[in-house]
C-alpha cells in the first residue's frame, strides 16, 4: 500500500530508536525521534553534544555503523517520481540508487572525508559515474560547472587540484560541491562549518542558501549553534538524549518556547552572541548517560519546572497549529 505523507513534506520520521551493541542488550542511542521536513525548506535539527543528531542523519542515509541498527521507526521519503519510501526498511541496493540523486549528504571534517591521493575533481566526477553514463569530457564539464558554482576561483585548473592543496574553507566548497552535483532532493548538511573560522562560515552560509534557492533543494541542517539556526532554518527541531522534545518554525520557535530545555538553550546565548573561544554552556547538570535515563521525561533532572508527574512518559504532542512540544506543560508565553 502507498504510505500518504502530509501535502508539502518531502521527510516524515516517525518513532525512529537507534540501538548499538549487542542484539541482545543494546543501549539505545536514539529513543523517540520524530520530526518532519517540509519540501523546498531548511529543517534545523538542534542539540547538545551527544543528543543523537548524527546518529540520525547516518541512519537517514543508511550509512549507521556496524554495530548500530534501527530497531523501530518509520523515515518516509518522498521521491521525485512522487513514491514514498521507507528509509528504515531500504536495502543496499536502494541506498545505492537514492544516493546521490535523491539524498546526499556534508560531513563535518572535510580532511577525513576526502581521500588524500584522487584530485578533488575525480571525487566529485566519482559521484555523477554512480548515476549517469555520460562520456568522461561531459562529466569533466558538470564538475567544472559544479566547482564554478560553490565559486571556487579558477575552476577549471582547481579540477586537477588534490585536496592538501587547497585551505579548509576551499576543501568545504569541495565537500558542498561533492554534495550537490547530482541535484539533490535532501541534502543533509551535518555542522558544515564549524571547523571554519566566521567570517568563511559566513560565506558558506551564504552560499548554501543560494544554491538552495537555485535548485529547489530540502536542507537538514545539523548544528549545535543556535545562532546558525536562526540564520539557515526555516523550521527547528530540537533534540535532547535522543528524542525530539520541540519543533516548530524558527520565528514560533524563539518567539514561543514551550519546552523548559528550549527555553533553557536559548536563554544561554548572550545578546551580543558568544565570542571566538566562548562555548555554550547552557543549563546547570549535563545530558544523562544512554542507560542511566530516567523513566519519564529525560530533562526532568536538569529541569527547574519538574513535577512528581513528570516521572510518567511523555510524547511530542502538537500544542499549537505546526508546533510540537514534549511536555506535559505549556510554557509558551511564560517569562
Ligand atoms: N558507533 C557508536 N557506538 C556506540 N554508541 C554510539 C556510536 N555512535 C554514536 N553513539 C552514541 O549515540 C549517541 C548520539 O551520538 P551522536 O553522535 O548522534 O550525537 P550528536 O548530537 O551528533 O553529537 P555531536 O554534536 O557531538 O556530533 C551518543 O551517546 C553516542 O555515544
Amino acid at each position: 500500500m502507498q504510505t500518504q505523507m502530509p501535502d508539502g513534506t518531502i521527510l516524515s520520521v516517525e518513532g525512529l530508536r537507534v540501538g548499538f551493541g549487542s542484539p541482545n542488550a543494546p543501549v539505545t542511542a536514539l529513543r523517540d525521534v520524530s520530526f518532519t521536513l517540509a519540501r523546498g525548506r531548511t529543517l534545523a535539527l538542534v542539540g547538545e553534544s551527544g543528543s543523537g543528531k548524527s546518529v540520525t542523519s547516518l541512519a537517514l542515509m543508511g550509512l549507521l555503523p556496524p554495530s548500530g541498527r534501527i530497531l523501530s521507526g518509520r523515515l518516509d521519503f518522498l521521491g521525485r517520481d512522487g513514491r514514498v519510501t521507507d528509509l528504515a526498511r531500504l536495502d543496499a541496493a536502494g541506498f545505492r540508487r537514492l544516493r546521490g540523486p535523491g539524498l546526499s549528504m556534508i560531513f563535518q571534517e572535510p580532511m577525513s572525508s576526502l581521500n588524500p591521493l584522487f584530485t578533488i575533481g575525480d571525487q566529485i566526477g566519482e559521484m555523477l559515474l554512480l548515476h549517469d553514463d555520460a562520456p568522461a569530457a561531459q562529466r569533466r564539464r558538470r564538475v567544472i560547472e559544479m566547482l564554478e558554482m560553490v565559486e571556487i576561483p579558477g575552476a577549471a585548473a582547481r579540477f586537477d587540484a588534490y585536496p592538501h592543496e587547497l585551505s579548509g574553507g576551499m576543501r568545504q566548497r569541495v565537500m558542498i560541491a561533492m554534495g550537490m552535483i547530482c541535484h539533490p532532493d535532501l541534502l543533509i548538511a551535518d555542522e558544515p562549518t564549524t571547523a571554519l573560522d566566521v567570517t568563511i562560515q559566513a560565506q558558506i552560509l551564504d552560499l548554501m542558501r543560494r544554491l538552495q534557492k537555485d535548485l529547489g533543494m530540502s536542507i537538514l541542517f545539523i548544528t549545535h549553534d543556535m545562532g546558525v539556526v536562526a540564520e539557515m532554518a526555516d523550521d527547528v527541531a530540537v533534540m535532547y538524549a535522543g528524542a525530539v522534545v520541540e519543533q516548530a518554525s524558527v520565528l514560533d520557535l524563539f518567539d514561543h518556547t514551550r519546552h523548559p530545555y528550549t527555553r533553557g538553550l536559548l536563554a544561554s546565548i548572550p545578546n551580543d552572541g558568544l565570542g571566538p573561544d566562548e562555548r555554550l554552556v547552557p543549563i546547570p547538570g549535563s545530558v544523562p548517560r544512554l542507560g542511566a535515563l530516567p523513566s519519564g521525561c529525560a530533562f526532568a533532572p536538569r529541569c527547574s519546572h519538574a513535577q512528581p508527574e513528570c516521572q510518567r512518559p511523555v510524547s511530542l504532542e502538537e500544542k499549537a497549529e505546526g508546533h510540537l512540544s514534549a511536555c506535559i506543560f505549556d510554557f509558551a508565553g511564560a517569562a
